[in-house]
């Protein structure tokens, strides 16, 4: 297919990505070769029968809970260090090849630990992938542990408890906190003791939030000290918390191709795009769920382009927001910065600004 220049701008461009579930980058292949090694008798449902069938089924999710069923399904086949190891270093390659320089990426120790797979078989498989995208790759790279709103509070302490006592914070191999998973439904607030406890000792808290919940959810969030919003869409529909979203700086991080995927907008259209640069509210453009979603990180900028058709130096703003607030040292930033810079300046006269 011949590029057009935007497209091949947009290749290029440097990005940071700071939404994704490293097992939500579990393609269907992978799957079923994790479960033919492991024995794994893979569950019951017709979706099982092939590669294609579930990929198919992976086209019509109704909402964020049919989805999840089939990615909390998928994700069991993970059981060895290595498996961990192999899966964040295939996403640190597609994601290289996306024009990714930073990711940050969360996973979900709960649900693997609630199969019999211990902690440290997790963390040390991730680390192992996100070392050698660090040498391999030059991409910098942090490890956000996700606690999910589906399990028991109990088990998110459990977790929590666990993270401190191996100080996986103070050894670099967690970076940050999330949370995940079914947002309508569980308390707002289930993690707020956790959440003061981690603020405590300076861990980065981010949390998803205005995915399919309302605005509340949103503002829950900030007032248990997250200082990131992932997705964060529905603040459109709250004036004054989207001043003050943009007054603070906080960033969300925005899954175009999710949100379509499951049913939270119609189309790509509908994601807040527009509203936000508007409104000056910071946002980077993230794959979510790739492998479940039909795309990763550049087929998102490539939808919001066709979506929005911004111009470059909305592009460059888009750019510059998403390094700004990504949650590394200040030399890095600047060396990010630096080639995007470069990058926009070498594309500036071929696309009209
Ligand atoms: N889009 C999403 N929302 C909530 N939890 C998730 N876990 C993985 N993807 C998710
Ligand atoms: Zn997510």
């Amino acid at each position: 297919m011949c590029q057009s220049p935007m497209r091949e701008f947009l290749q290029g461009l440097p990005k940071c990505e700071h939404h994704v579930h490293l097992e939500g980058t579990l393609e269907p292949e992978l799957i079923f070769e994790l479960a033919a090694r492991h024995g794994i008798t893979l569950p019951e449902d017709p979706v099982y029968t092939s590669v294609e069938t579930l990929k198919k089924r992976y086209e019509h999710f109704s909402n964020l809970d049919d989805f999840l069923h089939f990615y909390f399904e998928g994700m069991a086949v993970l059981r060895e260090e290595q498996d961990f190891a192999d899966l964040a270093w295939a996403y640190f390659q597609k994601a290289h090849a996306d024009g990714v320089h930073h990711a940050e990426v969360f996973f979900d120790p709960q649900v693997h630990e609630s199969r019999g797979v211990a902690y440290n078989t997790i963390v040390d498989g991730f680390t192992k992938g996100c070392k050698r995208a660090e040498s391999e790759l030059g991409l910098s790279t942090k490890l956000i542990l996700c606690f999910v709103r589906h399990l028991p509070v109990a088990s998110a302490q459990e977790l929590y408890d666990e993270m401190v006592a191996h100080k996986s914070f103070e050894n670099g191999t967690v970076h940050g906190l999330g949370w995940s998973s079914s947002e309508v439904g569980p308390p707002k607030d289930m993690f707020r003791d956790i959440y003061a406890s981690a603020a405590k000792k300076n861990i980065p808290l981010t949390a998803h939030a205005g995915e399919e919940g309302d605005p509340t959810y949103i503002s829950t969030a900030l007032e248990l000290g997250a200082q990131r919003i992932d997705h964060g869409i529905r603040l459109i529909e709250d004036e004054e918390l989207m001043k003050r979203v943009a007054r603070e700086g906080i960033l969300l991080t925005v899954c175009p191709l999710s949100n379509v995927r499951l049913r939270c907008v119609k189309s790509v259209k509908e994601v807040p795009i527009r509203k936000f640069l508007e409104a000056g509210v910071k946002f980077s453009i993230n794959s979510d769920d790739p492998a479940y979603f039909g795309g990763y990180i550049l087929d998102n900028y490539y939808a919001v382009q066709e979506a929005f058709n911004l111009n470059v130096l909305e592009w460059k703003i888009i750019a510059e927001n998403s390094v700004q607030e990504s949650w590394i040292e200040d030399s890095r930033k600047a060396e990010i910065l630096e080639s995007i810079e470069a990058h926009v300046k070498k594309y500036m006269h071929t696309i009209a600004a």
